[in-house]
């Protein structure tokens, strides 16, 4: 007695957890059910079937709703615990936890008010069960589920689809293989036509779990007995069929005792000359026993199954709640330890983003490598240094006074207005350095798993991350810049001098004769020997162009006139001085400008990324770190459903662990 008290009690238990957690059989869940893995007994029947009395007298109490059209359209998890005799009963519903009804006449009225809680008073059925316990003396331990009568019509207010509503439900219930049908058939009608048989054949086609039950046998014909239903010859079913007789309408109006309707009951059985043979496998109390020894028998054989689904699922849940997150602290403290905890996380991943160990970070060295490479190569130096240009330039560097031997100014301004094209390149390479941090940023922090629970917490640190970059291309701007201007404003005088020497008939006409481009050539190179740009003109800056124009310069007309120093191959060489050494400055900025950008942007990026936040963080107060920790509703939600399934699934463990050891 104690095992199955304690099976079936271990059942009802988890039920009533079941149900909690919105996990109850023709509900919509989309989760592993643990109830479709607990048996129950089903009762089915179609109207007036007597469905209700058969309940009723299982129970001993009036206590269900009665009335014209579908009175049941909520399922009824009727749970009944066997109490010690001369304890007081009562009745308990689940979603009253507090309150015990002594009185069944205020059960009735419950059912019908949470019915109506639910669907309404439109007549319209839900499957959401209502749990109802009875303590009583006089009840067996049993789990009965009462369903909706089947039926053919819908009466009037009640949609057209109800008959097909509640076969579908009911269906739901019987069609699991770990439910107990309790097909009930009134005697007065042809075993054939019963909603309650045809269903069961259709689930259940070898009767391995329909108990078949036949109420109204008082109500037969006279000179007709059922014995061929009862003695398994009509239908035939693995389980005993059993047959009722429950109170008439008549005793009902009357309010007959249940204690006297099952005593006549027994009297009737045991009186009648076609059932008295089979007197002691009949009536309601028999029904119940029957019932409640088959329950704990299948309980107790599906025991195994049921605790590796529970420990499955369990596992399932334990690592559904580690991807989910642990539930955050709430003292101001703990919070900001997890907030810096997170940003560290992230921070990390970032990291290794730059360092390489994972992808993108090498899209940095892509910018050094090819994208300022090409765009300094696209810039437009030959344009600026053409023939026209030059000769522009240089004559209105002159001014009223054409240069008498190297244009000098000249120079200068055709060289800094090819390095101010540089501008454009490196302020190029440090915003395509900043996207690249900023899209590395992105990616940290849609892969840091342990941020995903936060999306406030993420919002700020793409924010704050966002703040720092901008500082950092603001600074990494002004350095690269700086660069070029650096550049611009100081030339590399060797380069000048290390050009080989122009002929120089102006200054020196008798001097050599001819210039062998050598700077030892020409004593004269010398900055104090000849200040006049000696050392532009004597220079041949453009390499080999320039030496062709030397040479043919060298075999020109010896005294140098205006004409002779402007003309093209003059401008020329002038051109392909300044084009060399702007080559030699392209050269330095395509190494110095990703120092620069490395300097200010990545590493500032590796330092001090999150430093600001940092600071800003340390004076927060614990509600503003609160709201930082914000989850994602939709995650919190998924999180306590998952930890009181947990918690359910556990629970279930502990109880069939105890059972398991008792027995
Ligand atoms: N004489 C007699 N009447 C019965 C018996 N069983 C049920 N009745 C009567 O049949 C009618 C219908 O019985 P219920 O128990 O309400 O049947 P139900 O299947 O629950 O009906 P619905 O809930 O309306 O679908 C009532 O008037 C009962 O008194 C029986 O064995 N003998």
């Amino acid at each position: 007695m104690a095992t199955m008290e304690n099976l079936i009690g271990l059942v009802n238990r988890i039920q009533r957890a079941c149900t909690v957690l919105g996990d109850y059989g023709g509900g919509d869940n989309s989760f592993s059910s643990l109830w479709e893995a607990l048996p129950s007994v089903a009762v089915v029947g179609g109207q007036s079937s007597g469905k209700s009395s058969v309940l009723e007298s299982i129970v001993g109490r009036d206590f269900l709703p009665r009335g014209s059209g579908i009175v049941t359209r909520r399922p009824l998890v009727l749970q009944l615990h066997k109490i010690d005799d001369g304890s007081e009963e009562y009745a308990e519903f689940l979603h009253m936890p507090r309150r015990k009804f002594t009185n069944f006449a205020y059960v009735r009225q419950e059912i019908q008010d949470e019915t109506d809680r639910v669907t309404g008073k439109t007549k319209q059925i839900s499957p959401v069960p209502i749990h109802l316990s009875i303590y009583s003396p006089n009840v067996v331990n049993l789990t009965l589920i009462d369903l909706p009568g089947l039926t053919k019509f819908a009466v009037e207010g009640q949609p057209e689809s109800i008959a097909q509503d509640i076969e579908t439900m009911v269906r739901s219930y019987v069609e699991k293989p770990n439910s107990i049908i309790l097909a009930i058939s009134p005697a007065n009608q042809d075993i054939a036509t019963s909603d309650a048989i045809k269903l069961a054949r259709e689930v259940d086609p070898t009767g391995e779990r329909t108990f078949g039950v036949l109420t109204k046998l008082d109500l037969m014909d006279k000179g007709t007995n059922a014995l061929d239903v009862l003695e398994g010859r009509s239908y035939r079913l693995q389980r005993p069929w059993v047959g009722i007789v429950n109170r008439s309408q008549a005793d009902i109006n009357k309010n007959t005792n249940m204690t006297v309707a099952r005593r006549k009951e027994q009297e009737y059985f045991a009186t009648s000359p076609d059932y008295a043979h089979l007197a002691s496998k009949m009536g309601s109390e028999y029904l119940a026993k029957l019932l409640s020894k088959h329950l704990e028998s299948v309980i107790r054989s599906r025991i195994p199954s049921i605790t590796s689904l529970i420990n499955k699922t369990i596992d399932e849940l334990e690592s559904e709640m580690d991807h989910l997150g642990r539930p955050i602290a709430v003292d101001a403290g703990a919070q900001l330890y997890t907030i810096l905890e997170l940003c560290r996380a992230f921070d990390k991943i970032f990291k290794e983003h730059l360092d390489g160990g994972r992808p993108g970070g090498d899209r940095i060295y892509g910018v050094f490598d090819n994208q300022l490479p090409a765009a300094i190569k696209k810039l437009p130096f030959d344009r600026h240094l053409s023939m026209q240009n030059v000769r522009r330039i240089v004559s209105e560097a002159d001014g009223y006074q054409p240069h008498l031997i190297a244009p000098e100014q000249g120079y200068r301004r055709l060289i800094e207005g090819s390095l101010k094209h540089f501008r454009g390149p490196a302020e190029a390479s440090v915003d395509a350095v900043h996207f690249v941090l900023k899209e590395l940023v992105r990616m940290s922090i849609s892969e840091t798993q342990e941020l995903r629970r936060f999306p406030t917490l993420q919002a700020e640190i793409a924010a704050a991350s966002g703040e720092a970059l901008e500082r950092f291309r603001e600074e990494g701007k002004k350095t690269v810049l700086r660069l070029v201007d650096m550049e611009a404003s100081y030339l590399t005088v060797e380069f000048f001098r290390k050009l080989p020497q122009e002929v120089d008939r102006v200054g020196n006409p008798g001097e050599r004769g001819g210039n062998t481009g050598e700077r030892g050539g020409n004593p004269q190179g010398e900055r104090g020997g000849n200040p006049q740009g000696e050392r532009g003109r004597g220079s041949n800056p453009g390499g080999e162009r320039g030496r062709g124009e030397n040479a043919s310069e060298r075999g020109g007309i010896p005294t140098a006139s205006n004409v002779d120093r402007y003309s093209d191959g003059h401008f020329r060489r002038i051109a392909s001085n300044v084009s060399a050494y702007v080559g030699m400055v392209s050269d330095t900025l395509r190494n110095t400008i990703p120092k620069a950008v490395v300097y200010c942007q990545v590493r500032e990026a590796k330092m001090s990324l999150l430093n600001n936040f940092y600071a800003q963080l340390g004076k927060k107060e614990g509600k503003q770190l609160g709201l930082m920790l914000d989850e994602d509703p939709a995650l919190m939600e998924k999180r306590q459903q998952c930890a009181k399934r947990l918690e359910l699934y556990k629970a279930a463990r502990d109880e069939i662990d105890t059972v398991s050891w008792a027995r």
